[in-house]
C-alpha cells in the first residue's frame, strides 16, 4: 500500500495520454484526452498526475520532460506503428499514431537510462517491447483463434492471468498465483525483446505481463489495472517507487 504520509512530498508521476478526435457537447475535434480512471488511480496512490499529450519531440525535449518527474505510465491507445519492428501492417491494424510512438518513445528511452520508475499499460507494454527490439503478434485471433482479449464495443473482458513466481509483479501482487484481469487488445509480445522477463502469462501463451531482469522499476501490464479500482497495488507500488527516486533525486540537487 503507498505510504500516504501527509508530510512527504507527493511524487510526480508523468501519464501520456490520446491524441484522437473527440467529441464533447459542440466540440468535434482533434484532442488530447485520457479516461479519468487512469489519473483516479494514481492520485489514490498518493502521486500527482500530469498529463504528457503527444507532440513533436526533437533533441532534449524528453530530457527536459523527465527532469521534472519522479515516475512514468505509458497507457493504452490504438495499435504501435509495425513499421517500427519490421513489419507491414494486418489488415486488422490501427492505422498509425506516429506522433504518439514517437513521443512515448523518446520518454521510454530517457526513463530506461535514468531509472524513472515506469509502468506500461496495455498499449504501454506493447511499446516497452518494441522500443527494445521485440516484436507484436499483430492480431491475435488469427494467433489464438479467439477474440477473448478484445470482444469490440469498449466492453473490457474478463480472462485469467499466471503469474510467474520471483518476479516483481508476484512480489507486488503477493499472495496470489493466478489473477482475474479485464482485458481489450487485439495485439500481444510475440519475440521477447533481449533485457525483459515475462512476470505473466495467460493459459493459452499470450504475454501477459513483462518487467525489466535489472533491479530498476519497470513493469508492463497488457490488462487494465485502473479499470479495477477495487486493486490499486501496482499504482501504489509505482507511487512508492517514485516517492524512493523523488528522495534520491532531491537528495542529489541539496
Ligand atoms: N491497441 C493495442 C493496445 C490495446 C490497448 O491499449 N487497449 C486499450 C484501449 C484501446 C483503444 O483505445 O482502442 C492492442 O489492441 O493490442
Amino acid at each position: 500500500m503507498a505510504s500516504n504520509d501527509s508530510d512527504a512530498p507527493r511524487p510526480v508521476i508523468g501519464v501520456t495520454t490520446y491524441l484522437e478526435r473527440a467529441k464533447t457537447g459542440v466540440w468535434d475535434v482533434p484532442a488530447a484526452f485520457l479516461p479519468k480512471v487512469y489519473f483516479d488511480a494514481v492520485t489514490r496512490a498518493g502521486g500527482i498526475v500530469v498529463l504528457l499529450p503527444p507532440q513533436p519531440v526533437g533533441p532534449g525535449i524528453a530530457e527536459r520532460v523527465l527532469d521534472g518527474l519522479d515516475g512514468l505510465i505509458l497507457t493504452g491507445g490504438k495499435d504501435v506503428d509495425p513499421a517500427r519492428y519490421g513489419q507491414h501492417p494486418h489488415p486488422a491494424t490501427d492505422a498509425p499514431r506516429t506522433d504518439r510512438d514517437e513521443w512515448e518513445d523518446a520518454l521510454l528511452r530517457v526513463a530506461l537510462e535514468r531509472r524513472v520508475p515506469f509502468f506500461g499499460i496495455c498499449r504501454g507494454l506493447q511499446v516497452l517491447n518494441v522500443a527494445l527490439g521485440g516484436t507484436l503478434h499483430q492480431h491475435l485471433p488469427d494467433v489464438i483463434g479467439s477474440s477473448r482479449y478484445n470482444a469490440g464495443g469498449g466492453i473490457f473482458t474478463k480472462n485469467e492471468v499466471r503469474l510467474e513466481p520471483a518476479t516483481r509483479l508476484a512480489s507486488i501482487l503477493a499472495g496470489h498465483d493466478r489473477l482475474s484481469v479485464l482485458s481489450y487488445h487485439h495485439q500481444a509480445i510475440d519475440r521477447l525483446a533481449d533485457g525483459l522477463v515475462v512476470s505473466a502469462s495467460a493459459d493459452d501463451g499470450v504475454v501477459q505481463a513483462v518487467e525489466l531482469s535489472s533491479s530498476q522499476f519497470a513493469i508492463a501490464v497488457q490488462w487494465h489495472p485502473e479499470e479495477s479500482a477495487e486493486d490499486l497495488r501496482l499504482f501504489d507500488a509505482l507511487v512508492d517507487a517514485a516517492r524512493v527516486h523523488a528522495d534520491r533525486r532531491i537528495g542529489a540537487i541539496a
